[in-house]
């Protein structure tokens, strides 16, 4: 992949590494995609990877350098709720700051030197990438109990998800507030305190834990001043993507996304100059609004229409694998459970598993032969993650939808992970979405080898009825792994009594390749199985069991 290879070039011509001999990052070095979050300028490129089918849909706009130079400007409809206080009653109940220790000596902006910059170029996913400094910002909302992610949990998930993305993550800062606010989601005071941090840490990236809106974004890129950067979790889960999506599919599929995040962004980006214009005359700025969202939608079209024809391609492959019923195995969790690395000691395959989020896009399928001669498909998906942006989630509908087409779902769970339960909840909301209710579950608790104390998640497995227990690192437990997935195959099988005729011999071998045989015997007429096989077999078999019958 080159660059942040969709997206980022997408919107930012800028994304090149710098070629001075020390390299020195240019003042406006950007590698992220929010790095041009549509502020002065809007430029849409169409990537390496999707440009020679994309070709039509090369486009921009023009420099519009037309943001309003101090001022704070109050995004429509927002209401008038001031900085932590609302009806009167204080909102801001804690604050707190903590400074995690730079990785390095750091000097005031500008400062730095050559060799200070030439270390934090780092190697990621084959590609050189500048680690920007980054520092994280969460709230705390007071008495809402839905979230079962703590906000300290939440927030060191930010500082992976940060690091995935090859960001160096400096500081971080938290407040309790009962809602956000609404301009700048953080209370004034929390602003001016992260503003003081970023500007003595010399930050170039300010990352929120949650969605913001175009006007919070802005508002808070106007407050900390225009060379730090702000962005949120969804973008960041939308770069880390856009950076590791590896085929045509995955690279269609984090375009759209990211193109849908921006859409509404994009529309709030110039309401100032409705403002300006007295809010009724129709500006130059709403007309290049108009412009704006247009070109996005159009290009918005084109991705679709292509997504269209990438998915049929798949969907011929699917239905030419499935002529032959091997029952499909789905393995579905949270990112980093070690799905990957299952399906790798299972298959012999060689799917990227590694120690960072969403180290997996794309659906891997592979044959998992068991001991007993017996098979089953095995596909490796997507992980899943808290607060998973909806754009993600729609974009990818099509890749995690085939999932809905497997006979059983394999919930791997890394048990060694101290919100292990949170995980397991914020997975069965993703697959609640899915219309999968009706797939048999078995669920698999990984990692027992890195569990203080292994003995005793064994034993709860034990007393449970659809957990088992395996270490996928190394090998533990796999045997009992592949019988707990043949006896649940079985449940999803149906019973079928078929006289096949002697001419169809290959037929009564897949019936033992993928069936489970009770019994058969030879008559004048042909074999008589007994056996379970799964539903579309059984279809196949349809004229054979009347055949038996009658
Ligand atoms: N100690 C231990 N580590 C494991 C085990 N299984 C996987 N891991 C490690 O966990 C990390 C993540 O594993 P992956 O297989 O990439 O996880 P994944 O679920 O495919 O992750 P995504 O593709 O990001 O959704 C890797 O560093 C693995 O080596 C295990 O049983 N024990
Ligand atoms: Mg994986």
């Amino acid at each position: 992949m080159t660059t942040s290879c969709c997206f980022a070039s997408i919107i930012s011509p800028q994304n090149q590494l710098p070629t001075t001999p020390t390299r020195t990052p240019p003042s406006h070095y950007h590698h992220h995609p929010w790095s041009q979050t549509l502020t002065h300028q809007i430029y849409i490129t169409i990537t390496n990877q999707i440009r020679p089918r994309l070709k039509s849909i090369k486009v921009l706009s023009e420099d519009l350098d037309v943001l309003p130079s101090e001022s704070f400007t109050e995004e429509e409809g927002e209401g008038e709720v001031d900085d932590g206080v609302s009806n009167g009653v204080a909102q801001f109940v804690e604050r707190e700051t903590k400074t995690l220790t730079p990785r390095k000596h750091v000097s005031k902006r500008g400062e730095d030197d050559g060799e200070s910059y030439e270390n934090r170029f780092n190697l990621r996913n084959g590609r050189e990438v500048f680690a920007e400094k980054a520092y994280l910002v969460s709230l705390e909302r007071k008495n809402d109990h839905n979230i079962s992610f703590g906000t300290e949990e939440s927030h060191k998930e930010l500082g992976q998800l940060a690091d995935t993305a090859g960001l160096m993550v400096v500081g971080s800062s938290s407040q309790k507030l009962l809602t956000p606010n609404p301009r700048t989601y953080i209370g004034s005071g929390k602003v001016a305190e992260v503003k003081n941090a970023v500007r003595a840490l010399d930050v170039e990236t300010v990352i929120f834990d949650d969605e913001l809106s175009a006007g919070q974004l802005r508002n808070l890129e106007k407050a900390f001043g225009g060379d730090i950067r702000v962005c949120d979790r969804t973008a960041l889960i939308l770069d880390i993507f856009n950076q590791r999506a590896a085929t045509h599919e995955a690279a269609l599929q984090v375009a759209l996304a990211q193109m849908e995040y921006q859409l509404p962004r994009l529309t709030k980006m110039w309401t100032h100059l409705e403002r300006q214009a007295g809010g009724q005359v129709k500006g130059m700025g709403e007309k290049q609004i108009e412009v704006d969202k247009r070109i996005l939608r159009t290009q918005i079209g084109v991705l679709k229409k292509e997504l269209e024809s990438v998915r049929k391609h798949r969907k011929q492959y699917r239905n030419r694998r499935f002529s032959v019923p091997v029952p499909v195995v789905s393995l579905v969790g949270y990112t980093n459970a070690g799905k990957s690395t299952l399906l790798n000691q299972l298959t012999g395959a060689n799917v990227l598993a590694e120690d960072r989020l969403f180290a997996t896009l794309d659906p891997t399928t592979r044959r998992v032969q068991m001991k007993n001669g017996k098979e089953f498909l095995l596909t490796d998906t997507v992980g899943f993650i808290q607060k998973l942006p909806t754009t993600l989630v729609a974009a990818f509908r099509a890749t995690l939808e085939e999932i809905s087409e497997s006979s059983l779902l394999v919930h791997v769970v890394d048990i060694s992970h101290p919100l292990a339960q949170q995980q397991i909840d914020a997975v069965d909301k993703v697959l609640s979405e899915l219309d999968v209710a009706s797939i048999p579950k078995l669920i698999v608790w990984n990692k027992v080898d890195k569990a203080s104390d292994p003995q005793k998640i064994k034993t709860e497995a034990d007393e449970r009825e659809d957990v088992i227990c395996i270490s996928a690192l190394n090998g533990d437990g796999l045997q009992d792994f592949c019988n707990a997935v043949q006896a649940k195959l079985r449940d999803s099988m149906v019973w079928v009594e078929a006289l096949v005729p002697f001419d169809k011999g290959e037929l009564l071998s897949t019936i033992h390749q993928v069936g489970m045989v009770e019994g058969s015997e030879y008559t004048e007429n042909g074999t008589l199985v007994r056996a379970h096989v799964p539903l579309s077999l059984a279809r196949q078999l349809t004229p054979m069991r009347q055949l038996c019958t009658s």
